[in-house]
């Protein structure tokens, strides 16, 4: 079985913490061979603050599945990476993205079978000059062909609750704008399209939110939901994807609700990502639909209150993991 590949993500963060944590507790938890994008020198270094007796190796995509056994195999990247909990060094910006695109390039060429990504910094990326909101655009991007890129749908998953944000990374006063018909349809057709191929659900059933309080009160209230939203689902219906709404946003992620449906599409980033956060936080997991590859991240950030202390919860990383396993066992 090919290995997953993991890119290390910010290492002033707690994503080196909790990898190195999970390789060191990999014959307890039964974990699928992974190799690590990142700088070979800190990972050993970080390992050491935080007191893990494993070895680090440099290896080839190809290799990690012999040495995993015995360490932790390490496709290096080199550029100046300090170990700095909590302190994000502009310098090491390079080798982070390096990472991520050296991991994409091994799961497109058929050397890894899944991508799972550690959390990146955004402001510490976008210092030093990065171009894209965050993993998930970046992802695209990589995965463009011929100048094409996929549209990367974001989904944050736990069990049966599976949440979408319409628009994800940008400010709130630009939602409304950026809420088409066009956008609706597309990201409906991808959501219905890896709920069946990534999750093996044959029929899924998509909930849609409305923008607005009350789903805009029959327009009472603002008419997104009557000139946008409800336009989308009718297009999306007559195409066979099973999409029901506009539901008012507050009453929608009540269990006895949303158990009626495998997903849900919210129109923005905190609608969707709040309810599963609140109630799964520790076992959460970013998944970009949408992709040609797999792409797991757990549902977290760099937490730069918690790195180099050991104390960050590995639940999500895990799960995280588990997903991307999971998701390409079966097609392996
Ligand atoms: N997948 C990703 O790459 C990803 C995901 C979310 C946020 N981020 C980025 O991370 C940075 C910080 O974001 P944030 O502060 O909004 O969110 P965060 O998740 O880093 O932290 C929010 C709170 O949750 C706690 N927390 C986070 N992970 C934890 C864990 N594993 N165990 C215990 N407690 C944990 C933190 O201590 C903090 O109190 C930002 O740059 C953000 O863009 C990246
Ligand atoms: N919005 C995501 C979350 O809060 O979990 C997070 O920023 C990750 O985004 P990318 O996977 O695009 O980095």
């Amino acid at each position: 079985m090919k290995p997953l590949a993991i890119s290390m993500g910010e290492p002033a963060g707690i994503g080196p913490d909790i990898l190195l944590s999970l390789y060191a507790r990999r014959l307890e938890l039964g974990l699928p061979a992974f190799v690590v994008f990142g700088h070979t020198g800190f990972l050993a270094e970080r390992a050491k603050r935080l007191g893990l007796d494993i070895a680090v190796e440099a290896v080839r995509p190809a290799d990690a599945g012999a040495v995993f056994a015995r360490a932790l195999p390490v496709v290096d990247i080199a550029g100046m990476v300090p170990d700095q909990p909590g302190r994000p060094e502009p310098a090491s910006a390079r080798v982070v993205l390096a990472a991520i695109e050296e991991a994409v390039a091994s799961v497109k060429a058929g050397e890894s079978r899944a991508l799972v990504t550690a959390p990146i910094h955004k402001g510490a990326l976008y210092h030093a000059g990065f171009g894209h909101p965050g993993h998930t655009e970046f992802l695209a991007a990589l995965c463009a062909v011929g100048g094409i890129e996929p549209l990367p749908v974001m989904m944050l998953a736990h069990e049966e609750l599976r949440t979408v944000p319409l628009t994800i990374h940008v400010p709130i006063k630009d939602v409304p704008g950026l809420i088409s018909k066009e956008l609706i349809v597309e990201t409906l057709r991808v959501m219905a399209r890896d709920l069946q191929s990534r999750f093996g659900i044959a029929a899924p059933r998509i909930a849609v939110a409305g923008l607005n309080p009350h789903a805009g009160e029959g327009g009472a209230i603002g008419r997104e939901e009557i000139e946008i939203i409800i336009p989308a689902l009718e297009q999306a219906r007559a195409e066979g994807i099973a999409a029901i709404g506009p539901l008012p946003g507050d009453t929608l992620f009540f269990p006895k609700h949303w158990r009626q449906y495998d997903a849900v599409l919210a129109m923005y980033h905190d609608q969707a990502l709040i309810p599963i956060k609140t109630v799964a936080f520790d076992a959460g997991v970013n998944v970009t639909l949408g992709l040609p590859i797999v792409r797991t991240s757990p549902d977290h950030g760099t937490a730069f209150d918690l790195a180099g202390t050991g104390k960050a919860s590995t639940s999500s990383f895990l799960a995280a993991i588990a997903m991307a396993d999971k998701m390409t066992t079966r097609t392996a």
